[in-house]
């Protein structure tokens, strides 16, 4: 599904991401760790066409994608999540929900003034997307409240919503765990899980080494850059490299 080949990302001098290549299989869960500063969030944001790669190739269904725009890639089925979720906090969970899709036909001026009914019925299409999304993901019940008043777990499974609408085939899932209640923690775990059983690939960042081993296989360990190994959650939890790199990532 993704190919990423010698792929190199340097800011001035610095080589956040130093030749890194690995594939993901169509439905894996993948999971992406390392020690801070280790590059993982570099390796997202250029997969995700946030950042042009320096040198390598990207490749998602058979088409380079590295260097595209963003929006090209997240219209291509190839979406990613942030650590820190961006709702819009002044909308309601519904409407935030229902601005993910782009390409409305209310977006665009004329069609406002002069194709009214076909917005209509798409806006109805839409709002009843956003209703299933926000029912799969347990947040129907909050759908008229303002997104800012939702907690950091439900934040997160706002933005899997979010991004659940634009029917991905791969998710870069940037710490789904980082902030959330064990309670909320064990729904987002079972929506992961179910949207995987449904043929969704999974990328995901995440230091909660508990998730990773449940739902992750394999894993790709990133250290200053470099892929350091990848494995089965059990291979690179016993393998002294990873310790050392951890050990070496906290000492400095
Ligand atoms: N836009 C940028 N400009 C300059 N340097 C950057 C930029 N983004 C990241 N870096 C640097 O690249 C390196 C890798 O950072 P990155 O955020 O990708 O690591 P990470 O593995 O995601 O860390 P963490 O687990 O702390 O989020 C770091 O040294 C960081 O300071």
């Amino acid at each position: 599904m993704l190919e990423v080949r010698d792929l190199v990302k340097e800011f001035g001098g610095l080589r956040a991401v130093d030749g890194v290549s690995f594939t993901l299989a169509a439905h894996t869960i993948t999971g992406l760790i390392g020690p801070n500063g280790a590059g993982k969030t570099t390796l997202f944001n250029t997969i995700a066409g946030a950042h042009r790669p320096t040198s390598g190739s990207i490749s998602f269904l058979g088409q380079a994608i590295g260097g595209q725009p963003p929006h090209r890639i997240f219209h291509a089925g190839l979406v990613r999540t942030f650590q820190i979720p961006r709702p819009f906090a002044s909308m309601t969970v519904l409407e935030n929900a229902m601005l993910a899709p782009a390409g409305q036909a209310g977006e665009r001026l004329w069609n406002n003034w002069f194709a009214r009914p076909a917005v209509r019925a798409q806006e109805r299409r839409v709002r009843e997307q956003a209703r299933q999304v926000l029912d799969f993901v347990g947040l129907e019940r909050l759908s008229g409240e303002f997104a800012k008043n939702l907690s950091g777990g439900q934040q997160k499974l706002l933005e899997l919503a979010r991004v659940l609408m634009a029917e991905p085939r791969l998710i870069l899932l940037d710490e789904p765990g980082a902030g959330v209640n064990p309670t909320l923690l064990a729904t987002i775990m079972d929506k992961l899980q179910e949207l995987h059983a449904r043929g969704i690939t999974f990328l995901i960042i995440e230091h909660n080494m508990d998730l990773i081993a449940q739902l992750c296989d394999p894993v790709l360990v990133l250290a200053q850059g470099r892929l350091l190994m990848q494995g089965t959650p059990q291979a690179v939890r016993s393998d002294p490299r990873v310790l050392e790199a951890y050990l070496g990532g906290e000492a400095a």
